[in-house]
């Protein structure tokens, strides 16, 4: 959707993030509420994973700086809760179909699955179930489809997505995934209004998206974070100035820039690389700033499109700890995803899409058996 945010050329030197320690588990902890600027943006903002974070109201916004089609993945939304919610401690592996929903379709065997053998330990066991991840499917949803159908036009007879229906609650974590093309990105991509489906509804917000007028669009996405596979920095511009240019696209005042970019990339480990530009950064670093700038201003929803399909696995975990801390202040999280390995030990809800359909809504759930991807 952010047409100008060029992809950065390198994707960096892991070796230098792979021996460092997961800082930003450490500095997660460092709560976010020590300037005014954040607290005067508080109100609104549910507490704790089970109310989740609500949206502002659109008309509250000021009149956005750019047009609707030239924005950045602008993020505005009330200050929430400090991510500093205690690390989870170590659970026995769940049970493959626990808190599975009456809406699965299929679930094949998982028989080549590693991460089932015996002696099995996962990178990302530390972000295990603790046991509060399912959010009661009560209220009114963030995100509800009815029917949405989207047909590519170079596609007319091949919908990429046909005839979805879901409801996403704030405070979820959701994970999406199935093969390659099998419409992950295209549902993201509903969700943030850079594709408009066909058919169908797609509300997300309290905004109906296929009505949505182009020019209110910017305001829809104040209000949603993005993180994507090439982390999409900006080259010629720092660690710092990537973060606040997406405050400055949406008006925020200089004084709380100076204060919130901050303490925002304190909180994801990356205070002392303010003054970096992304090529000098690792890949888990850079993706670790795009986070930040995805949630700078708090939006109460994050769409991420295979966040850590680019890291290996000890830096996935990193970003994986700093998105679930994220999703445990309220914010919800919907990624797409083909690492199983996170997707089994995270046990949090999946949907899982075959040729643009639905084919499993499972909560707690695993990734499903796809074959090589
Ligand atoms: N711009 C486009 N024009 C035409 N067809 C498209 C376009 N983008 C995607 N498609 C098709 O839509 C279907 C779904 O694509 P999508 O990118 O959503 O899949 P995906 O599950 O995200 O795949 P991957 O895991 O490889 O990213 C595929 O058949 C793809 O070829």
């Amino acid at each position: 959707m952010a047409n100008h945010f060029r992809s950065s050329e390198r994707q960096g030197n892991e070796e230098n993030v792979a021996s460092t320690p997961l800082d930003a588990q450490d500095v997660e902890q460092a709560p976010l509420t020590s300037d005014a600027s954040l607290d005067d943006t508080a109100a609104g903002y549910s507490e704790g994973r089970t109310g989740g974070a609500h949206f502002a109201a659109p008309a509250d916004d000021p009149v956005p700086a750019y047009a609707a089609d030239e924005t950045p993945e602008p993020s505005a939304a009330p200050a929430a809760e400090p991510f500093a919610a205690p690390e989870p401690e170590p659970q026995p592996a769940p049970v493959q179909g626990e808190g599975q929903s009456a809406m699965v379709v299929s679930d094949a065997p998982e028989s080549n699955d590693i991460t089932a053998q015996p002696g099995f330990t996962s990178v990302f066991a530390p972000l295990q179930d603790d046991g509060s991840q399912v959010i009661p499917h009560t209220g009114k949803p963030t995100i509800s489809l009815r029917n949405a159908t989207l047909i590519y036009p170079a596609q007319p007879n091949k919908p990429a997505l046909e005839d979805v229906s879901l409801d996403i609650y704030p405070g979820e974590f959701v994970f999406v995934v199935g093969h390659s093309g099998s419409g992950k990105s295209t549902f993201l991509k509903l969700l943030t209004r850079e594709l408009r489906a066909t058919s169908g509804q797609v509300i997300v917000a309290g905004q109906e998206l296929t009505k949505l007028r182009n020019r209110k669009v910017p305001y829809l996405r104040r209000q949603i974070g993005t993180v994507y596979q090439d982390f999409k920095l900006l080259p010629d511009k720092t660690v710092y100035e990537n973060v606040a240019f997406a405050l400055e696209c949406i008006g925020k005042p200089r004084a709380v820039i100076r204060a919130q970019v901050p303490e925002t990339l304190r909180l994801v480990g990356l205070a002392e690389k303010m003054d970096n530009y992304p090529d000098q950064l690792s890949g888990g670093e850079q993706q670790r700033v795009s986070v930040a700038r995805a949630m700078v201003n708090r939006p109460p929803l994050l769409v991420c499109d295979e966040p850590t399909g680019n890291l290996d696995p000890a830096i996935s975990l990193g970003i994986m700890r700093l998105l679930d801390r994220i999703n445990r202040t309220g914010t919800t999280v919907v990624m797409a995803t083909h690492d199983r390995e996170m997707v089994d030990s995270m046990r949090r809800r999946v949907i899982a899409l075959e040729a643009g359909h639905v084919v499993r809504d499972q909560e707690r759930g695993g990734y499903g058996y796809y074959g090589a991807l």
